[in-house]
């Protein structure tokens, strides 16, 4: 469990990152993060992954308080991994087989181990054929997938996305909800911050929204996504599922269209 108590993030040149931040977020669960750009997500995951030191507040982990030294670091590299929103951040590596092994090698695993978990992941993503490419070669959608292939190689407990389904092609974005699907019923917990309102409110346990560093609502998607001045507030539209509901008439709980024109 993650628990996170008054966080408080400024950036090093006095920009407000985040402001006075509480959360709870259970084992197992998936939570989406909505609101504006610069509304404080990414900082927030940068928080939670460890990279960001704030200057106030608790972070804890598991029961223990996380005090973001060095070596408690490097173990929340083997807990969490973070698939940040632009993957020129997270590729460096000559080619993808090495981007990919890179984090494995890590933790320390022999080049048998290394290479099975290579394959496992280069098949999950459906990118076997760009394996030996180097990542400066690929397309802004493919270097995605490796980021991800490389973030799932290490086979973290929690897993942070950031726009996951950013510059994806719709078979892509489909390989992209299944591997998610199947990440939480593998038991794991599963962060994604978005701007798509119809995907949180039907993927997620509960949603986040954001406001100026802020969190302003963390609760059921009904209970956040439902409410029109909560979401007026990070400038978003109704989930379109609500939206159609309330003009058919319709007391309707589905969390999807598909859902709803069962439902009728
Ligand atoms: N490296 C940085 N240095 C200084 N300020 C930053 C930095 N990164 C983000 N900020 C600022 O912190 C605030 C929160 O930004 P953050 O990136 O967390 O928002 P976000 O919700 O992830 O936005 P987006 O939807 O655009 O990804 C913004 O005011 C932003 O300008």
């Amino acid at each position: 469990m993650i628990q996170l108590k008054n966080i408080q993030y400024t950036y090093p040149e006095g920009t407000k990152g985040l402001e006075d931040v509480s959360l709870t977020i259970e084992s197992g669960s998936k939570v989406a993060f909505l609101g504006e750009n610069g509304a404080g997500k990414s900082s927030l995951f940068l928080v939670i992954n460890g990279i960001h030191k704030p200057q106030k507040g608790e972070f804890i982990l598991d029961e223990a308080r996380f005090k973001f030294t060095n070596k408690e670091r490097k173990q929340m590299a083997r807990k969490i991994g973070y698939v940040f929103q632009d993957p020129d951040v997270q590729l460096f590596a000559a080619s993808v087989y090495e981007d990919i092994a890179f984090g494995p090698f890590n933790l320390g695993l022999n080049k048998k181990e290394i290479d099975a978990r290579v394959e496992k992941n280069l098949n999950l993503l459906g990118i076997q054929d760009l394996k030996d490419k180097a990542p400066h070669q690929l397309s802004y959608g493919q270097k995605k997938q490796v980021a991800v292939a490389g973030v799932l190689a290490m086979e973290p407990e929690i897993i942070l996305f950031d726009e996951p389904f950013a510059w994806l092609d719709n078979r892509h974005k489909q390989i992209m909800n299944d591997i998610i699907d199947d990440l939480n019923q593998q038991g794991k917990t599963v962060l994604i911050s978005t701007h798509n309102p119809d995907f949180a409110f039907e993927w997620a346990d509960k949603v986040v929204l954001m406001k100026e560093g802020r969190i302003i609502a963390a609760d059921s998607p009904e209970k956040t996504m439902c409410n029109k001045t909560l979401m007026q507030e990070i400038g978003m539209e109704l989930p379109l599922v609500v939206q159609l509901a309330e003009k058919m008439g319709i007391d309707s709980y589905s969390r999807s269209i598909k859902a709803l024109l069962q439902e009728v």
